[in-house]
């Protein structure tokens, strides 16, 4: 097999060959890599080679022409966008092992580091780390870097192996500990260089990955050997171009439990509500698929929709015939939802948490005083109960289940291969079901919105009959 060059995964435009059924070019996202700043690194061949228990089959090594297409679903009519305005497709490095390497397993020492909030899975994506670069690539210098960025220039890194963080995969939370805030970035890149550090994976959401932007720049104007990969966890699914992280699954899944509570609470009583609030800050990602797979909750509210209470096609009204059809009802709502509704303090509206995010008031506890409010002032004589659950932390601070572990696993060996092949500056992620590397940069600026004139909202929409609180 040859050994190919890095510049061939510059950015490239490829024509797939004329034919009217697939009349568009691909564009490559270009993937940062080290020999953009320090052109004298030298490849060498992969130390998987030289694996005595495992010898790499033919196809194990990914080439650099193996891409992940952004978009699957394409409308080739004449008159289609992307036909028409024959925009290209973006499209990705795939992720997987390299022919060629960049670092020598004995020169490397790795960090590793959790930030922003609880997400299940955590621990399972450090151990892979862990166990993936001592037993494949033969590190033995990893450490753990602790209480996210702050950690960096505020405490003694932590040194891991495979015997210490052999069951993490088993508990939830981050064995490395989390925070909020504390981005300085002049401290956290001379502790990397202090340190010695050339191989950082932060582990983090959306405000991490714009933190990891700031590094990974820096790193490049100060031209250090250090090579940076951001590995993508949101417990509310808010990150784009990834189909999803790490976790969410997991958390969908403890949201039935309390869906079912609910439901219970709801039914056992006379015109009873069960109310429960799901993480989801600025998308209803948890709610709508909770919501989904429950089959038991009566109406959705997330923050990509606009909805109304009093009136005709409102809430009360739709809650109010839910009551009287079936004697209870099931109400899930995203933790963003109804935000501007809530009155708001001076105080409140400008109140944010260490990292700059705005801190929502609790939606769930104020619709539960409005309906209070609405069925004492027109049903005044007629029992109404709400139970109100709100199981916050109880759906992020678990250890993730099957599929989540997979993913933590293959998402932490994808980013110590792409590590190695010293790419840096980007996040391994699934994209249409296929690991790929995508440029931090562009993570960290994709939001991952509900797309409520999609099927899926639709799905919804089928299973609730909720109302589209369009005003009439
Ligand atoms: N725009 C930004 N630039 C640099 N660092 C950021 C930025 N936004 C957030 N961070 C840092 O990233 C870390 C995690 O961010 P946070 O928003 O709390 O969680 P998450 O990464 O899960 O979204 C914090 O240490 C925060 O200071
Ligand atoms: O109380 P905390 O830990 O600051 O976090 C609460 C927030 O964390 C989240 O679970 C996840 O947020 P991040 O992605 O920013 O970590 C939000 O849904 C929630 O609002
Ligand atoms: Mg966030």
């Amino acid at each position: 097999m040859a050994l190919s060059s890095p510049e061939a995964t510059n950015l490239n435009t490829a024509k797939i060959p004329e034919n009217p059924s697939s009349p568009c070019s691909i564009h490559l996202q270009k993937l940062p890599h080290l020999t953009d700043y320090l052109p004298n690194l030298k490849p060498l061949p992969n130390p998987l080679e030289n694996n005595t228990l495992y010898h790499p089959p033919a196809g194990f090594y990914i080439g650099q022409s193996e891409v992940v297409l952004g978009k699957i679903i394409l409308d080739l009519s004449a008159d289609s966008e992307a036909v028409s305005s024959h925009s290209p497709q973006v499209a990705y490095n795939r992720a997987g092992p390299r022919w060629q390497v960049f670092f020598e397993p004995k020169d490397i020492k790795a960090a590793i580091v959790t930030c922003g909030g609880l997400c299940p899975g955590m621990n399972t994506v450090i151990r892979e780390l862990v166990v993936g670069l001592w037993e494949m690539y033969g590190v033995r210098q990893i450490y753990g870097v602790t209480a996210g960025y702050r950690g960096f220039y505020s405490r003694d890194p932590i040194e891991l192996n495979p015997k210490l963080v052999h069951n993490w995969h088993k508990l939830g939370g981050t064995a490395l500990e989390t925070s909020r805030g504390g981005f300085d970035l002049n401290k956290i890149v001379d502790a990397i260089e202090h340190h010695g550090f050339n191989q950082v994976y932060i582990i983090g959401g959306d405000g991490t990955m714009r933190g990891a932007v700031n590094i990974f720049n820096e790193i490049q104007r100060r031209k250090l050997n250090v090579a940076v990969a951001g590995i993508p966890k949101t417990v509310d699914n808010d990150i784009g171009i990834i189909d999803r992280s790490f976790g969410f699954q997991t958390a969908v899944e403890m949201a039935q439990q309390a869906i079912n509570a609910a439901h219970i609470e709801a039914e056992s009583a006379v015109n009873g509500i069960g109310l429960v609030k799901l993480m989801g800050r600025s998308t209803g990602h948890i709610a709508l698929h909770a919501t989904l797979s429950s089959r038991d909750v009566d109406c959705c509210l997330i923050p990509e929709i606009d909805f109304y209470l009093e009136g005709e096609g409102g809430l009360f009204e739709f809650l109010e015939k839910r009551l009287k059809e079936n004697g209870h009802a099931v109400l899930v709502v995203a933790e963003g939802a109804g935000q501007d509704m809530i009155p708001r303090t001076e105080a409140q509206k400008e109140e944010r948490d260490e990292s700059g995010n705005l801190v929502f008031l609790d939606f769930g506890a104020w619709i539960k005083s409005e309906l209070k409010n609405w069925w004492t002032r027109d049903h005044a004589n007629e029992l109404f109960t709400v139970k109100y659950i709100d199981p916050t932390y109880m759906i992020r601070a678990v250890p993730a289940n099957a599929t989540d572990n997979l993913y933590c696993t293959l998402v932490a060996y994808s980013a110590i291969h792409g590590v190695m092949a010293g790419y840096t500056g980007f996040v391994p992620g699934l994209i249409n079901g296929n690991y790929a590397y995508i440029p931090v940069e562009e993570v960290a600026h994709a939001r991952n919105e509900v797309n409520i004139k999609d099927h899926k909202w639709a799905w919804v929409r089928s299973v609730t009959n909720q109302p589209d609180f369009v005003k009439p």
